[in-house]
């Protein structure tokens, strides 16, 4: 249900404020001026100028039931209706399970005992003059409302909930313990005053059907007795009977709800006033509390109060925080506007520099009233401030009343020149049990939607009749127009009501328009709110004779205020009901609803993100390990299958090499066995032997390190047999070599390159030219593989120096390494061998050639060529045994069974000749054209000069050969 009366704020300030604490509400001060000086009177002022109450408007004597009560007249004549009984408002609604009879606390004892009891509030035997009720009950007088909470808390208790321990506390932080009661039960002196109250309260329902309530309370300047008996002259207040007497002109008595003494403090006030509302508020109601009267009368010392006596504001925050804490079932949000009408403009009091904000409204945007069906009539735009603690909000309110307007004027030094409206805004809804795990909240299914109510304290401007200043009377004028308006709204009430006594809200002659006072309070006027109405009057001598009528002339219209708001205003207030997401009262404005989603939705997104964080730390931790463990699978096995593809790539080369060099070695082993075996009369082993003696004598590889005649029969021997040595025909190679070759050779050997004649040595040669070119190629082909294995283990050595196994990867590189340049040593090596053999085979050719010049002799020729084919035949046909390794008599033997004269001739003449071979080497060694290896190797004395070596060392032979200066001797034996 809307408020409707009052204005609604447009946007909330969410934060609390930030400027510095400004002062709790502090008093006016003020200042004696003439005329207030007249206004007051001292205590000690004799009475005597008082007039006596009027009798005809005196009550009788002897109580009388109010049914009984004579029908008072208005000074005018009218006849007013008789004032309700405050006893004869309705109680609570019965609906309510909370609503139990239970002890009071004895915390209210406190409360008890300052305020001074009252036996009976019984309005009998008084005549009434004004503000006599109807008798409509209110929810504003109902009792029991100090029983509530603490049966709520009861109840709450049985259900397992919460319980909140009541606690003592001052109701304000400025209080100053001038003021102490309990936050969780109040004394209703009220309630107490008769049983007719309670009889009445049970026959009402649980709405806010009733009247306002309505107080009157009294200036203490005006005189007090200890009773609460006020007499001033012509006036009698009489607190313990609500009672105003005046008994002048146009006297009579008027009895209200509430009529406080001079000496009624403000908490007291509050509690008769202002409490029970503020309670209903917090249930859900609207609720309306506003100060009315004239000027100086008192109406701000009401409502907000002092530091040492907090008003009606303070007492009401300091309430609705305690019914909060009281409260565990339900979740509040307080959001606070305050505004003022100056001048019949709109202003926002928290959006106005501090101060008084006289000329400080230029800046401001305009505030309109506005109406709509569920809210009302309200003020846009309007600031307002989310609070959450009394100390929160009264600075917020404080603020507000440093930017109100006041002034000084003939009756109060600070006056205030507008009305000012503190609108709290309560929104409550059922807090949900602690579910394990806070399902509910986190699904965002609620019990119950938001309730939304809102209590307005309103301090109005005070009427003046007349004013010094222009601005004064200004000022003054619209206070006066809309405070008229206000008491025309409230006289036409009364007669706007349908048959049940609403308000007639199709009554288009309401003037709620022609005043923003009036416009903003339509809904509370309407009915819509639970209403309580505080007039301040001041009675008393006022000076001089003519200010004191003026003065009495105001009291009393103020009573007849009060009276018409008594008899007219009929609220109807129910309580909000409770909207559930963005429908109900304020759809998106209640804020409670939007934060709750608001809260549901992050706490839900934190759940999600945490999971996800969770998860994924716990994914990530997993991954991270499975993949650790991966890459180090990985790069093991990585490492594995490099060293094995190394391994195996060393062991490919390795066998390779070793194949090769077994090749090799085989192949000049059998050329050394060749030598060793070689018969026959045409052998090169003499010059092998010799060869050997002067080149290999210290090397262990004797049958490496054969004669140069011996190499060159070898590899001769070698491509005959196995045509093309290379790696792919090994195995036919290593059939025939197997043994057999060293016969073979030797055979070949013992046959004698020179054999057949030129033809054969044409043959041969090219057989060994061939055998030349396929070996290169073979160690062409090892050195390609040997680079290309060098770089792949060079490539993963760097590769392996970022891993883990990079220390076993260098060794292994390292050790390929060592491996590959000690195979490149030895096939350097082998290469030159090769190469000695070529130019040992060449200088033999140039030997025979010489010898066959020298001699001549077709015979021998004969017998070099039938060693020869014999070799050839033996070393192609039939290899020799196993271990029948030749000895170097063989020649000899060879010899022996061809010629044995001959043969020992030519024996001699070969030993001759390698003696002139070795002598020649000799002086080649030494003249440096040729170079002895450590292995007993012959090769020319520089790389560079090979290919010239190659063709200039048979052109060294050959010229020995033709020498002209060659010995017959070196002939002879050259040709044998
Ligand atoms: N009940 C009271 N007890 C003590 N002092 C009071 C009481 N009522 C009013 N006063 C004093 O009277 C002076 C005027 O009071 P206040 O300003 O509250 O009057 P007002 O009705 O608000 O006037 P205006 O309409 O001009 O603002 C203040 O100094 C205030 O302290």
């Amino acid at each position: 249900m809307a408020t409707g009366a009052l204005p609604r704020p447009s946007r909330p300030s969410l934060g609390p404020p930030n400027s510095a604490l400004p002062a709790l509400p502090v008093p006016k001060t003020r200042k004696s001026t003439s005329s207030s000086a007249a206004l007051s009177r001292s205590p000690s002022a004799p009475r005597s100028g008082l007039r006596a109450p009027s009798t005809a408007h005196l009550p009788p004597p002897t109580p009388a039931p109010t049914s009984a009560l004579p029908t008072p007249k208005t000074p005018n004549g009218k006849t007013l209706r008789k004032a309700v009984s405050i006893n004869s408002f309705p109680q609570p609604p019965k609906g309510d399970s909370r609503i139990t009879s239970l002890p009071p606390s004895p915390l209210s004892s406190g409360l008890s005992a300052g305020i001074p009891p009252r036996k009976s509030r019984t309005p009998t035997g008084t005549p009434r003059i004004g503000g006599m009720s109807h008798g409509t009950p209110s929810l504003l007088n109902g009792g029991g409302d100090s029983k509530s909470i603490l049966s709520a808390a009861n109840v709450r208790n049985s259900a397992g909930l919460i319980s909140v321990a009541s606690p003592t506390q001052s109701r304000s932080s400025s209080a100053q313990d001038s003021y102490s009661t309990s936050a969780t039960t109040y004394d209703d002196p009220i309630e107490a005053s008769t049983s007719s109250v309670s009889e009445k309260r049970a026959s009402k329902g649980g709405d806010g059907k009733g009247n306002v309530l309505v107080s009157v309370r009294v200036r203490p300047d005006a005189g007090s007795n200890d009773n609460g008996r006020v007499e001033g002259g012509e006036w009698m207040v009489d607190g313990r009977k609500s009672l105003v007497s005046y008994r002048g002109k146009e006297g009579g008595d008027y009895v209200y709800d509430n009529v406080f003494a001079t000496h009624d403090d403000n908490s007291r006030v509050y509690d008769h006033i202002a409490k029970r509302l503020v309670r209903r508020v917090m249930e859900g109601y609207h609720g309306t509390v506003f100060a009315y009267g004239m000027t100086g009368t008192g109406k701000t010392f009401s409502m907000q109060g002092t530091a040492s006596s907090p008003g009606v504001i303070p007492l009401a925050i300091t309430d609705i925080f305690s019914y909060i804490r009281e409260t565990p079932a339900r979740e509040f949000l307080l959001r606070v506007s305050y505004l003022e009408i100056y001048n019949e403009r709109i202003h926002d009091l928290l959006s106005m520099p501090t101060g008084n904000g006289t000329g400080a409204s230029g800046a401001q945007e305009e505030i309109k009233l506005r109406e709509d069906s569920k809210r009302g009539v309200y003020a846009t735009p309007l600031k307002e401030e989310i609070v959450q603690s009394p100390t929160q909000l009264l600075r917020v309110i404080a603020r507000g009343d440093q930017a109100r307007r006041t002034a000084s004027t003939q009756f109060n030094a600070r006056s205030s020149r507008s009305h000012a409206v503190v609108q709290i805004v309560v929104e409550s809804r059922e807090r949900l049990p602690n579910t394990k795990g806070g399902e509910n909240k986190r699904s965002g299914l609620v019990p119950g939607g938001v309730r939304v109510s809102t209590l307005s304290l309103i301090d109005l401007a005070g009427s003046e009749k007349a004013a010094e200043s222009k601005e004064r009377r200004t000022e003054g004028s619209h206070i006066n127009k809309s405070l008229l308006t206000l008491g025309t709204v409230i006289s036409k009430l009364s007669d706007a009501k349908d048959k049940d006594g609403k308000p007639d809200k199709d009554a288009k002659h309401l003037p709620y328009r022609d005043s923003k006072l009036t416009r903003l309070l339509q809904g509370a006027l309407s009915g819509n709110s639970l209403v309580s109405i505080l007039c301040t009057i001041q009675i008393g001598s006022a000076g001089s004779a003519a200010a004191g009528n003026s003065h009495n002339s105001e009291t009393i219209n103020t009573l007849k205020f009060a009276s018409r708001a008594k008899n007219s205003i009929v609220s109807h207030a129910k309580r909000a009901e409770e909207s559930l997401g963005a429908g109900g009262d304020g759809g998106a404005r209640v804020l409670l609803e939007r934060y709750r989603m608001e809260i549901v939705e992050l706490r839900r997104q934190l759940d999600t993100q945490a999971k996800k964080d969770a998860k994924d730390a716990s994914s990530v931790e997993e991954e991270e390990k499975v993949k650790d463990e991966d890459e180090e699978r990985k790069r093991e096995k990585e490492a594995e299958d490099r060293h094995e593809e190394q391994m195996l790539e060393m062991q490919l080369a390795r066998t390779a090499l070793k194949e090769r060099i077994d090749h090799l070695n085989k192949l000049i082993l059998s050329s050394k066995s060749i030598g060793v075996n070689t018969s026959g009369s045409y052998s090169s082993l003499g010059v092998h032997h010799r060869f050997s003696q002067v080149s290999l004598a210290p090397s262990n590889r004797t049958s490496i390190a054969t004669s140069i005649g011996a190499r060159s029969h070898l590899e001769r021997t070698a491509s005959m047999t196995s045509s093309s040595s290379t790696i792919g025909r090994r195995s036919n190679g290593q059939r025939h070599s197997g043994g057999a070759e060293p016969i073979s050779t030797e055979e070949d050997d013992s046959t004698g390159e020179f054999g057949d004649g030129v033809a054969s040595l044409a043959a041969q040669n090219q057989a060994l030219q061939s055998d030349l070119a396929d070996k290169n190629r073979y160690i062409a082909t090892l050195e390609k593989r040997l680079l290309q294995a060098r770089r792949a283990s060079s490539s993963r050595a760097s590769v392996g120096f970022s891993t883990p196994n990079k220390g076993i990867m260098v060794g292994e590189d390292h050790s390929v390494s060592a491996m590959m340049r000690e195979k490149d040593a030895e096939i350097a090596e082998l290469r030159a061998r090769l190469e000695d053999k070529d130019r040992m085979m060449a200088a033999l050719r140039s030997a025979a050639r010489s010898r066959d010049a020298a001699e001549g002799v077709d015979t021998s020729k004969q017998e070099v060529r039938e060693v020869r084919s014999s070799l050839l035949y033996e070393h192609a046909a039939s290899p020799p045994p196993q271990g029948a390794l030749p000895d170097p008599p063989v020649l000899g033997r060879k010899s022996k069974s061809m010629s044995p004269g001959p043969s020992r001739k030519r024996t001699k003449s070969v030993d001759e000749m390698s003696r002139i071979l070795d002598e020649m080497i000799q002086e080649k060694v030494e003249s440096g054209h040729v170079v002895r290896g450590v292995r007993g190797s012959v090769r020319l004395a520089s790389e560079s000069h090979k290919p010239q070596g190659l063709a200039e060392h048979p052109t060294d032979l050959e010229t020995l050969r033709e020498s002209p200066i060659v010995p017959e001797s070196q002939g002879v034996s050259l040709q044998a």
